[in-house]
């Protein structure tokens, strides 16, 4: 019955409105572009990962929407206000944990959130905030004395005290503990069921791969690909790939999944390799390896090397990245 209204809850958030709008925002630095042009939307309960290669232009485009930098062109629209001519609007309702803390180092880890609390307008309790994020037995060590990993938790807990809805999370687990990490995504995870909306740059692709309900990858400027996981990878397709036996000439190797073969040389031996797309899943390479098993036994010939692989997110990422400019 529980489950059953959280579900709904969970619903509800997603049916509402996009809460994050962004429309063919360009960003320049003097002559350089940085970002080229990208559209993408949020809405409450989701997160949407932004991946991308080093100086893609992620760190921009949070920065954007945070409101510290006017668009070169194009919209951003944070509950419909735009975040670099209105700040104050949505000041308490959307927040970030930024690459490069600004924590204070001369402050305790309580006085740090308590100097955040006296700010907000209707604060979440400290205490409860250092539990939350695992920080309480380090309530009174100065910021300066804390680790890498310990001032994300604290900057994700600062992040929090203003109750956001939005909240944009730059790199937010780097430098932390495989528990720690853990314990992020937890904490992350609850704040979804929340209603709250995401926005997570990270190069941990496990990460995204846990927590986003969509996800975009940029390279240059530019969203290459968008999408559920699901999706993006049945874009982008398995693998099947083996020996070319014997005799065999390339015209006689059948099509897979309406799928030609692909042919290279490696160590000596022809090779064949095809690209199963289509809707993704667990089986869908065995699916269609069906045929090939059959027009192998048909024509009593041995697949050597064979190999089927599933497309993994680090594939699509690595594709991505070496496209370069086309
Ligand atoms: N203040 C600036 N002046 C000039 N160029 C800048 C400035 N800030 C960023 N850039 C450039 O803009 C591009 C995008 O940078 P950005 O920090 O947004 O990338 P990113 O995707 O966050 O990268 P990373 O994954 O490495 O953190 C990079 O080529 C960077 O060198």
């Amino acid at each position: 019955m529980e489950q059953t209204a959280k579900k709904n809850k969970e619903t509800d958030h997603r049916t509402a409105g996009p809460v994050v709008e962004v429309r063919d925002l360009r960003q320049r630095y003097g002559d350089f572009e940085a970002v080229k042009g990208i559209s993408f939307e949020i809405r409450p309960g989701e997160l949407f990962g932004l991946l991308g290669t080093n100086g893609a232009g992620k760190t921009t485009t949070i920065e954007t929407l945070e409101g510290f930098r006017r668009p070169s062109a194009g919209t951003v629209r944070v509950f419909g206000v735009d975040p670099y001519g209105q700040p104050s609007r949505i000041r308490e309702r959307a927040n970030a944990v930024l690459q490069g803390s600004g924590l204070f180092d001369d402050l305790t880890v309580r006085e740090t959130l308590d100097f955040t609390v006296g700010l907000a307008s209707r604060p979440r309790d400290a205490a409860e905030l250092l539990e939350t994020v695992g920080m309480a037995h380090k309530a009174d060590t100065m910021v300066r004395q804390l680790s890498g990993g310990e001032k994300r938790r604290l900057d994700l807990a600062s992040a929090l005290v203003t109750r956001p809805e939005v909240l944009y999370l730059d790199e937010p687990t780097t430098g932390m503990d495989p528990e720690g990490r853990r314990d992020t995504w937890k904490i992350i995870s609850d704040l979804k069921e929340q209603g709250t909306a995401i926005l997570l740059t990270t190069h941990y692709l496990d990460e995204v791969e846990q927590l986003a309900d969509r996800l975009a990858i940029m390279h240059r400027g530019e969203i290459r690909v968008e999408g559920t996981i699901g999706s993006v990878l049945a874009e982008y397709g398995d693998h099947i790939g083996f020996r070319v036996p014997a005799g065999v000439r390339s015209g006689d190797l059948p099509t897979l999944s309406g799928e030609r073969p692909g042919l290279e040389t490696r160590d000596g031996h022809l090779h064949v390799s095809y690209t199963v797309r289509g809707e993704a899943g667990p089986h869908r390479a065995y699916r269609a390896l069906a045929p090939l098993v059959e027009w192998a036994r048909d024509n009593d010939l041995e697949l050597a090397d064979l190999q089927v692989r599933g497309v993994t997110l680090e594939d699509v990422f690595l594709r991505i990245a070496d496209e370069g400019d086309e």
